[in-house]
């Protein structure tokens, strides 16, 4: 039997950073919601004792690095499964992206195998070994709109954001969450963002609200190392995007846009120097 499951993008709409704690994870709050570009993941059972992750990218592991196979490994290990299991890659979302690839294939491996093999293990349950597996991961069990607190994991359910246009472009830099986290200095930021206005815009439906609320103060640490993402940030404004950020801890920017007539021109203005550019919806 085989089996089907999307693993969607995430953006932060906003994120900010309260403090380092004793287990060296950084207290957040943070915005999240899903954009239409996903990795698709094939699932198929064996009757042999074994993980085997394949996919058609050749820049991500294959082997026990790959977050898929972390997931495999824990819900097999966890529930006492004996039969193995292929899962097969299909990846679109850019990695090292800060759109969350890794943490969604592996909540979308943890969904599938509880299908597969028929485990009947309660959402908040999969949420819970998730957070095993990394810090945005629970989010992407349910997907959706949240307000995430603790380390990501803790989520509120929001309703969604106004639909809207995402246009996305990531240069060719790979960014490293933990070094980014580590360099962070809270003493060093200027304007918190607000999770209650941002949330406020969102339950109200205003889409100008969600463009004014955005913030991220991770944007400090990675613009610093990388000024060609703060370039890329004011290049997508003036292309006439209504809102910009970047996401989680970079290097992708994501412009919101409300008119599909402007998508365009800042699609094509953006793939004059950056060579992944994406032009999809919000996951509503
Ligand atoms: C930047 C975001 O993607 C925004 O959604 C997340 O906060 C990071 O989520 P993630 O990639 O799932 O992160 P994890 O795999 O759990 O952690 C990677 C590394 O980032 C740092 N980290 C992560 C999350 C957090 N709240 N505080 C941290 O300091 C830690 O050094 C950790 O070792
Ligand atoms: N299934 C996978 N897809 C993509 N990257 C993976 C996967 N498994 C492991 N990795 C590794 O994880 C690292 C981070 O990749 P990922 O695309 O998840 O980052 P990200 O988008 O910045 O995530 P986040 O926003 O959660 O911080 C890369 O070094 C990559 O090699």
């Amino acid at each position: 039997m085989k089996i089907y499951e999307k693993a969607p993008a995430k953006i932060n709409l906003m994120l900010d950073v309260l403090h380092k704690r004793p287990d060296g994870y950084h207290e957040v709050e943070m915005i999240m919601t899903m954009v239409d570009l996903a990795d698709r993941l094939e699932m198929e059972a064996l009757s042999r004792d074994t993980i085997i992750i394949s996919s058609q990218a050749g820049y991500i592991p294959l082997d026990e690095k790959n977050l898929a196979f972390q997931a495999a490994k824990l819900i097999k290990e966890r529930y006492n499964v004996r039969s193995g299991v292929y899962i097969h890659l299909d990846k679109n979302i850019p990695v090292a992206a800060g759109l969350a690839g890794g943490s969604s294939d592996a909540a979308a491996t943890l969904r599938g195998l509880n299908r597969l093999w028929d485990l009947g293990i309660p959402v908040e349950e999969l949420k819970q070994l998730g957070a095993e597996l990394g810090s945005d991961v629970p989010f992407c069990i349910t997907g959706g709109t949240a307000l995430a607190t603790g380390r990501g994991e803790l989520l509120t359910p929001l309703p969604n954001p106004p639909q809207c246009w995402v246009v996305l472009a990531k240069l060719p830099i790979n960014v490293s969450t933990a070094e980014i986290y580590g360099r962070f200095r809270s003493e060093e930021v200027v304007a918190h963002p607000s999770a209650n206005r941002m949330r406020q815009a969102i339950e109200t439906s205003s889409f100008q609200g969600v463009c004014e609320e955005l913030g991220n103060v991770l944007e400090e640490v990675t613009l610093k190392l990388y000024p060609e993402v703060a370039h890329l940030k004011e290049t997508m404004l003036k292309l006439g995007a209504d809102g910009v950020l970047m996401s989680g801890s970079g290097p992708t920017v994501f412009g919101l846009v409300s008119k599909e007539a402007k998508v365009s021109r800042i699609y094509n203005g953006l793939r004059g120097f950056c060579k992944e550019v994406y032009a999809v919806r919000l996951l509503t």
